[in-house]
């Protein structure tokens, strides 16, 4: 059998500065396993890139992201994309998939806040603090727990939005964990969110990698980047998302943990202004994680997590 590393390898991927580093990163890994690898980046702008001057919620999200990178895989310009997993939508193009997840870091949203707040917490930010997010997620559940609290849409890319923060357009913001520290901003997490105030969303923290379904020689390669809990939360969480019909930029968060081979799955559904929050708990064998995923999907769904949902896609005003 030929060996795997006797071939150029294509990786595709945004220009973001966040997508440079994870793609580099995927890169050298990569470069470790298998010395004699040709790899080569090739950087390509996505919808989402381009459209900066509408709320993400609006434009819907079904592959705003991945678009262009997956005409890359299936035109066989490109073999392999790397994603921040959280923007891969749970349905994937005829002919593609997840190759692989990679170790997750910490998948917890960050506030950051403008130098004027130093010294405050989510908790004491004074009344009509203005807090920027795109995200639905964090908006209804922190209007959840901080209804004296303003929110207003910021879009762009981490540096981008950090330049609006400190320019005062904001109080504070809400950023990833995993995305600051991955740009080597850590200095600006000013608080971890715990789970109890914000749960992350789907595939926060960890890479997917989308390939060709069949690419037998690239599932190859990208086993070496493989973790297996790491994937195993993930499966149980995109399970969820994809039967609550949900993308990315829905109010459905989650957590998950491994214990041996048990795999808890907490999930919530929040009606946009925060009143209504719906929230469950499912654990099981991690071997049956999409089957979890489900589960705590049909749990909420008995709940009401259908009309809340069914009220946010009228509002934002698609579907
Ligand atoms: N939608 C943008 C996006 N996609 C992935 C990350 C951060 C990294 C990650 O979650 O893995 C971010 C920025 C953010 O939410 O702050």
């Amino acid at each position: 059998m030929e060996s795997v590393d006797t071939r150029t390898v294509r990786i595709g991927t945004r220009k973001s500065q966040l997508a440079l580093v994870q793609t580099y990163w995927i890169k050298a890994e990569l470069e470790k396993h298998f010395p004699n690898l040709e790899i080569e980046v090739e950087k390509m702008s996505t919808q989402g890139d381009k459209i900066l001057d509408v709320p993400l919620a609006k434009i819907g999200d079904k592959g705003l992201f991945t678009k262009e990178l997956e005409l890359g895989m299936l035109n066989n310009t490109t073999d392999f994309a790397v994603h921040s997993l959280k923007d891969l939508p749970t349905n994937l193009p005829e002919g593609l998939m997840l190759g692989c997840v990679t170790k997750r870091v910490n998948p917890a949203d960050a506030l950051v806040v403008n130098a004027k707040h130093q010294d405050k917490q989510l908790e004491t930010l004074p009344e009509g603090s203005v807090i920027g997010t795109s995200s639905l997620r964090r908006l209804a559940q922190l209007r959840h727990h901080f209804p004296h609290l303003a929110f207003k849409d910021v879009r762009g890319n981490v540096n981008t939005r950090l330049a609006k923060l400190d320019a005062g357009d904001y109080d504070a913001i809400i950023l990833a964990v995993a995305g600051l520290e991955r740009l080597g901003m850590s200095d600006r997490i000013h608080q971890v969110i715990s789970p109890e105030i914000s749960l992350h969303a789907v595939g926060q923290g960890a890479l997917g990698i989308e390939c060709r379904e069949g690419d037998t020689k690239i599932l190859e390669i990208l086993k070496v980047l493989e973790e297996p809990e790491s994937r195993d939360r993930a499966l149980a969480e995109r399970s969820f998302l994809r039967e609550l019909e949900g993308g990315c930029q829905v109010p459905i968060g989650v957590n998950t943990s491994i214990e041996g081979d048990n795999l808890t799955l907490v999930g919530m559904v929040a009606s946009l202004d925060g009143k209504q929050l719906l929230k469950d708990t499912v654990s099981g064998n991690r071997s049956d994680a999409e089957q979890l995923g489900k589960d705590l999907a049909g749990k909420l769904r008995d709940m009401g997590a259908g009309e809340i949902l069914a009220q946010i896609f009228a509002e934002v005003g698609r579907k």
